[in-house]
């Protein structure tokens, strides 16, 4: 049996996070940041499971993980089956609500729908190892979310030669979907959807994404405020403010929107100057942010992001579901090395982690290898050795 290496992006949104899961447009892009996990199948009907981003490596009996049996629209999934879920956290028995046993019950939700008799009665081991930071709001859950999906779909023969690579990449953004349910409650989709797919779109729940050009070429710092917070929590805060006063939040959200569309505006204008263009950006940056922190969920560490960052002329947003985690900020064409030498310089001065970056890569990619591969030589290798010379395919 050949084993499976697969790769995929975290995102960063640009516009729109929380009103995305009210049915708004967000605006976001994949970044160069990925996740990487290795499946290959072993003898004895186990799963040996390694998580090192999340201090993990239990390996599980293949008899004690129940499996479904099939329903109509296989191997596309079918709504999600709480009663599972609660026996499946009983079964992995790592306690509620930590990094790891989310991230294990995703694993197994998805094992125990996708694994052919084929499979189970051989066993497996699944690795996974990230450079995203984790919970920080640059969508590791979905970029682990999509690495599980297409490891496990392509492992057990779903991805099946002549389907194509928009049907191939559609049934992993569907399974990773199922599996950023299981950590997060209530996704929009986007996250797993920019993860999958790549580039930089437009996102609205339940309809075609649409591509954004243009938007490779611009540049941001990212700083991680190193605040851990969880998204599953921040969007649960936004939901009882949108309950309590739904008058309110309604119109901010609309706003949100509007947000989007004017970017999308900004970028099909012909003729409009790059740095007019840029400007515009910027404020759209501002002000997307505004509504953020009147949704509840800026923090203080972002906020000293965005103080830090105007006193150089620059805008800067939350990313992500908020309550800490990352911060974007815009690097206009016009702003020098030293300038944004200087930010930076200031930014890690408070604890934090910047790094600069453009978005739009590519989404999920699969590098099938002949013979089996030692996991431990997987996860001694930082994320060049699986880039240089492979030849991923993206499912293209
Ligand atoms: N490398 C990884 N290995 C295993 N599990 C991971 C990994 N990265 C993320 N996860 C899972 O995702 C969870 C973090 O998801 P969360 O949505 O809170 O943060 P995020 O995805 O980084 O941010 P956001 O959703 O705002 O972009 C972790 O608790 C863990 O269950
Ligand atoms: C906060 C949120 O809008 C984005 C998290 O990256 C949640 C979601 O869309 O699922
Ligand atoms: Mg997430």
């Amino acid at each position: 049996m050949p084993s499976y290496f697969t790769s995929s992006p975290g995102k960063v949104i640009l516009f729109g996070e929380h009103a995305v899961v009210y049915g708004k447009v967000a605006t976001a892009g994949s970044l160069g940041l990925r996740s990487y996990s290795l499946v290959q199948t072993r003898t004895d009907r186990a799963i040996g499971v390694s998580l090192p981003d999340v201090q993990l490596t239990r390996t599980w009996a293949m008899n004690d993980i129940p499996r479904q049996a099939r329903w109509e629209g296989y191997p596309y999934p079918p709504p999600m089956n709480e009663a599972l879920l609660e026996q499946l956290a009983k079964i992995v028995n790592l306690g509620t609500q930590t990094n790891r046993s989310q991230a294990a019950i995703a694993l197994m939700y998805l094992h125990s729908h996708l694994t052919t008799d084929e499979i189970a009665d051989k066993g497996y081991d699944f690795s996974v190892r990230s450079n995203l930071p984790v919970g920080a709001g640059l969508g590791s859950s979905a970029s682990y979310s999509v690495c599980v999906a297409t490891a496990l779909l392509k492992l057990n023969g779903h991805l099946a030669v002549g389907m194509d690579a928009i049907a191939q990449r559609d049934l992993v953004n569907q399974w990773s979907f199922q599996a950023e349910k299981v950590i997060h409650g209530n996704p929009s989709g986007i996250d797993n959807t920019v993860s999958t797919f790549g580039g930089a779109v437009m996102f609205k729940k339940g309809e075609k994404i649409e591509p954004l050009p243009g938007f490779q070429s611009l540049r941001f710092l990212l700083t991680n405020t190193r605040v851990p917070r969880e998204t599953q929590v921040q969007v649960a805060n936004v939901r009882k403010l949108w309950e309590k006063f739904p008058t309110v939040v309604n119109p901010m959200l609309d706003a949100i929107n509007e947000i989007s569309a004017s970017c999308k505006d900004l970028f099909s204008q012909q003729g409009l100057e790059r740095a007019h263009l840029l400007t515009q950006f910027g404020e759209l940056v501002d002000v997307n942010h505004g509504l953020l922190a009147a949704l509840g969920v800026s923090h203080p560490s972002l906020e000293k992001v965005r103080e830090i960052s105007s006193k150089l002329g620059l805008k800067s947003k939350l990313t992500g579901a908020g309550g800490g985690g990352c911060a974007l900020t815009l690097i206009r064409d016009d702003v020098s090395t030293e300038t944004v030498a200087v930010v930076k310089q200031l930014l890690e001065a408070e604890g934090f982690n910047c790094m600069e970056t453009s978005v739009g890569g590519p989404g999920a990619g699969i590098l099938t290898l002949n013979g089996p591969t030692s996991i431990t030589e997987f996860l001694s290798h930082e994320k060049a050795y699986f880039e240089q010379g492979l030849d991923w395919k993206y499912f293209v």
